[in-house]
């Protein structure tokens, strides 16, 4: 479905992609990992049309740089850094839909389940929403339509553990008829959601792995945690997670937390590993 053939990129002598071949079939996801500068998004905006390059890129056949209005309509796209744009976030909305031949009101919806209620916001500018509102916004304008590949840049990074479960399941319903690219630092932010891990350094792909975790997008885990004291440091580190106190005993907490959210999670508690008697994760 897509492929990467040898495509070298060189930004002033500076050579970024460094011969890159990749063959990426319908139904992968695949984590695009590597350290800040390694190339992974060099490589996103070869994929999507936006760069010259040596070697060749191609999506069902296509060249994305001849053939762009039509491969942008097969991507959902969630960028990054979100572009500082003034347009309100109504007009957005309709814009984004019209060029991709979607209702808008797929998209409202779909924010809609992330937690952000569009109806209210539909006036304010763009630019001027918070970072976790503007992913949330660019989630559901990328999910929001029929794409057949998605490609996200750390999408989740500015999300709450509430939202994040959601754009799991919301991920999850498009398992089978989508093929997703999720860039990002860390293996153990986007692991759960892949079946390929795909590592670059210095423009070269060091690593290419198939993996698939045994925990589903759409499982809750229960959890308890036992302290052996109460720091008011640990309470504040879970403000935000459905994990609470117990309304009787404050060195005792339980709650659950979305399956491919446990390797955050579990590096939030091991800041506290001193605290902690005891941790159990298991299925609902
Ligand atoms: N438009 C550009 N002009 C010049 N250099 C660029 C440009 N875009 C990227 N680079 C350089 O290319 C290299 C790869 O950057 P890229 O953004 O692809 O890395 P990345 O793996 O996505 O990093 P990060 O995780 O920090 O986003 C970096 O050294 C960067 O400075």
């Amino acid at each position: 479905m897509i492929q990467f053939k040898q495509v070298a990129k060189t930004f002033r002598k500076a050579r970024v992609l460094d011969g890159i071949t990749l063959d990426i079939a319908i139904g992968e996801r695949i984590a695009l990992i590597g350290s800040n500068g390694a190339g992974k998004t060099t490589l996103i905006r070869c994929l999507l049309g936006e760069y010259t390059f040596d070697g060749s890129v191609s999506i069902n056949g296509l060249d994305p740089r001849s053939n762009r209005t039509v491969v942008l309509g097969k991507i959902g796209f969630v960028p990054q850094l979100p572009p500082p744009l003034k347009m309100p976030v109504g007009q957005l909305i309709d814009f984004s839909a019209s060029l991709c031949g979607t209702d808008p009101q797929r998209i409202h919806a779909i924010a809609k389940r992330l937690g952000l209620n569009v109806e209210e916001i539909l006036s304010r500018q763009f630019v001027r929403l918070s970072g976790g509102m503007k992913q949330k916004l660019l989630i559901s304008i990328a999910l929001g339509r029929d794409a057949q590949v998605l490609v996200m840049d750390e999408p989740a990074a500015n999300l709450d553990p509430e939202a994040r479960k959601i754009f799991f399941d919301l991920l999850a319903e498009r398992l089978h008829d989508a093929t997703m690219i999720i860039s990002s630092h860390r293996l153990d932010e986007v692991s759960s959601l892949v079946n390929r891990v795909i590592e670059m350094d210095m423009g070269k792909v060091v690593l290419d792995d198939k993996v698939e975790d045994d925990v589903a997008l759409t499982d809750t885990l229960a959890c308890r945690i036992v302290l052996k004291r109460f720091e008011p440091a640990f309470a504040k580190a879970l403000d935000g997670w459905s994990i609470k106190a117990a309304a009787d005993n404050e060195l005792l907490w339980e709650g659950t937390l979305a399956g491919p959210d446990r390797l955050r999670f579990l590096g939030i508690i091991s800041r506290y590993t001193a605290l902690v008697a005891d941790l159990s994760l298991s299925e609902n």
